[in-house]
């Protein structure tokens, strides 16, 4: 279960404030994967980094009670001038794992050659993008995290390597995705919800979530 309990959140400009959840109040319940919709620029990031414990909140309190993985494409556990050998066997002493099953692992669903031994400063944002996903399927986690504006890999061959292993995974898994589009959404979950004004308005189906979705941004 993940809670969010009065939670607010803003950041200050210089001259404005800027809400990204003001009192919030919510619940993801295990087993009900979840989109949240809102328009560019108006705290996806912010919030799924506060669902995986990456940001604090300024008020209330966040409830995690379940194995939460980092948003997919985050690379800030990822030790640049280290090569993927050595931050994949790192982060699998940090989660209890084989150090040589998630090297291997990530080795295999990477494929990105001898750059797996060179550092990861070296690599091409859509290496580093294929890295960061080979890491989050090498562990299990209950949640899954998914931010649509995070960096993607835009090899064919790897999208369908790496979306099938996802796609095995989150079948006894819930995933949390954010987005601006619903059709995104569409293609993890059934239930929305939309984040407006500072608040999360919750919602049984997308449908219903985008019509309010698409009243606020279309008029
Ligand atoms: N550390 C910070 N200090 C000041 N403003 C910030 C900070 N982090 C984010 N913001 C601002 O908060 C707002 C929400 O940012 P966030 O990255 O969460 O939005 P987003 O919906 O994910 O954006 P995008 O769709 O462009 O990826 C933006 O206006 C951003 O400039």
């Amino acid at each position: 279960m993940i809670e969010f309990d009065n939670v607010s959140k803003s950041f200050w400009t210089g001259k404005t404030r800027k809400v990204i959840l003001d009192r919030a109040s919510f619940r993801v319940d295990m087993g009900q994967s979840l989109g949240i919709l809102a328009p560019n620029g108006t705290g996806k990031t912010t919030l799924i980094n506060m669902i995986a414990g990456l940001e604090q909140p300024d008020e209330g309190r966040i409830t995690r009670k379940a194995r939460i993985s980092f948003p997919l494409g985050f690379m800030g556990g990822v030790v640049t001038r280290h090569s993927a050998t050595e931050n994949a066997r790192y982060i699998a002493r940090l989660y209890s794992l084989d150090p040589d099953y998630v090297e291997s692992f990530c080795r295999w669903v990477c494929g990105i050659g001898e750059y797996f031994d060179m550092p990861v400063g070296t690599y091409s944002s859509g290496m580093r993008a294929r890295f960061s996903f080979a890491l989050l399927l090498a562990l299990d986690f209950d949640y899954y995290l998914i931010d649509e504006g995070m960096p993607a890999s835009t090899d064919p061959e790897f999208n369908r390597k790496a979306g099938t292993i996802l796609r095995e995974k989150l079948l006894n898994a819930t995933v949390i995705v954010v987005s601006h589009q619903a059709s995104t959404i569409e293609k993890f979950c059934k239930s929305a919800a939309v984040l407006r004004h500072g608040q999360l308005y919750m919602f049984d189906t997308l449908e219903e979530a985008k019509r309010l979705y698409d009243y606020e941004t279309q008029g």
